[in-house]
């Protein structure tokens, strides 16, 4: 069905609710994560069908660039799973080529996954800053193996920045000469995401040995598999936000979505509970979500579910719950600052993301009202969508919707079809 987003791109969406209870079923996207993976997988393997791919910005590109094998430059734009892992296979299959990003992908470090690309025999140059893209791939100069590396060869990664450096360098593992003993240094954060390249590996009949900090990979061919995508539970997050803030009486249903999931962001489930929203896992790979009570307080580590912050941050703050959120360190280097846009934007109704120190943020509202505010989106898509399910307490416009196509394209439609009033914002009166 054609979106009025569709025609108001570069300005803003005025979204608004006019109704009782939200009700009904809403449609989320495939999992750009398990896609991108899937992906990189698939072209390693040589085959095997992929269904349910998501639609998302980031995994069409990541399909794109895949099917490019002569480019001499590739350009991830903010998809960081697109760089770091394009990064890897490309510098792995031996390709000269360069590869760059948006403005602010060149802030997003990735001197750790080239230092030990480099270490895999990869000749990589940095073009700008040191540490940071863009990237100059010279081609691969293969690494004699040493007495100790004859079982594997070795490598020492902090796993404290992100996690998709080590998913880069696992899902290349099974092609070595000696696979890879990955040692895991640091605060390990986003690690579900690294059990689910593990996941995706296996089902493509490459194992990975799981010592916690240590993580070994043999030399083995991936098989060529079919897999069938699962719903992205980072998206359906939004969803349960909805939930927690609609009238009374709401209840929703979200398809594709499955209870033994690899996906990390499933913790979304536990978190809601606390937040008024329970889950039931329907035939089908189906929820229902219901209202029940919020609890008093919150307190949350999303150590291993930065993608899931945003969205609690903004319900915690408008249903009044006072939340200790730990876990965000990530989060200042992803597509913008989301601790400082979390700040600036609560602030406009009324509610606050204070830093307590040693890691620890306070969200509190004391008067939290939504009133006509505008929230600025910052190039990130998580913005728009954590914020947009406020409309259900007030109107508000959202500026520069089209930032949702990364993961969630058809997001701003689903609104739409679920029964809130979007369209372009007044021009302003100069
Ligand atoms: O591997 C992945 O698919 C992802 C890992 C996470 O990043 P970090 O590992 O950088 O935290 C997450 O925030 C991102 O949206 C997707
Ligand atoms: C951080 C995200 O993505 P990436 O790091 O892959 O750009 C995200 O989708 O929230």
């Amino acid at each position: 069905m054609p979106c009025k987003v569709d025609s108001i791109i570069n300005s803003s969406i005025a979204l608004s609710w006019s109704r009782g209870a939200l009700r009904g079923k809403a449609q989320v996207p495939a999992s750009k994560s398990e896609s991108n993976r899937a992906l990189i997988i698939q072209a390693l393997a040589a085959g095997g069908e992929l269904h349910n791919l998501s639609d998302a910005n980031d995994t069409r590109l990541m399909r794109r660039l895949l099917q490019e094998p002569t480019a001499s430059a590739f350009d991830a734009e903010d998809a960081g799973t697109v760089m770091r892992f394009l990064t890897a296979y490309l510098a792995m299959t031996g390709r000269q080529t360069e590869l760059t990003g948006t403005a602010r992908m060149l802030e997003r470090p990735i001197g750790i996954l080239v230092d030990a690309l480099r270490q895999l025999g990869a000749r990589i140059d940095y073009q700008g800053q040191e540490g940071y893209p863009p990237l100059r791939l010279q081609g691969r100069t293969p690494q004699p193996a040493t007495e100790e590396e004859a079982d594997f060869t070795e490598l020492t990664v902090r796993g404290d920045i992100s996690s998709q450096y080590i998913s880069a360098l696992l899902m290349i593992g099974p092609t070595l000469p000696h696979g890879l003993r990955i040692w895991l240094t640091g605060k390990v954060g986003s690690r579900p995401y690294i059990r689910m390249t593990q996941a995706l590996m296996q089902h493509f009949g490459a194992s990975c040995r799981d010592l916690g900090e240590v993580l070994e990979v043999r030399p083995q061919a991936y098989q060529p598999t079919n897999y069938t995508v699962e719903g992205d539970w980072s998206a359906a997050s939004y969803w349960y936000a909805m939930v927690a803030l609609a009238p009374a009486g709401s209840s929703l249903t979200l398809p594709t979505l499955r209870r033994y999931s690899w996906q990390g962001d499933q913790a979304i489930v536990g978190i809601m509970e606390k937040l008024g929203v329970k889950t039931e896992f329907l035939a089908d790979e189906a929820v229902r979500l219901t209202q029940t009570e919020p609890a008093a307080t919150l307190t949350q580590d999303f150590t291993d579910c930065p993608d899931l912050a945003q969205t609690v941050a903004v319900v915690a703050a408008a249903l009044g719950v006072p939340a200790e959120m730990t876990g965000l360190e990530s989060l200042r280097i992803k597509e913008t600052d989301r601790i400082a846009a979390l700040q600036t934007e609560l602030a406009k109704f009324g509610g606050s993301l204070t830093d307590e120190g040693n890691g620890v943020f306070r969200v509190s509202a004391a008067d939290f009202r939504v009133a006509g505010q505008t929230v600025a989106t910052y190039h990130d898509h998580r913005m728009a969508m954590a914020f947009a399910p406020l409309a259900l307490r007030g109107p508000l416009a959202v500026e520069a919707p089209q930032v949702v196509r990364k993961s969630y394209p058809q997001f701003w439609a689903e609104l739409e079809q679920a029964g809130f009033t979007t369209g372009p914002t007044p021009a302003p009166v100069y």
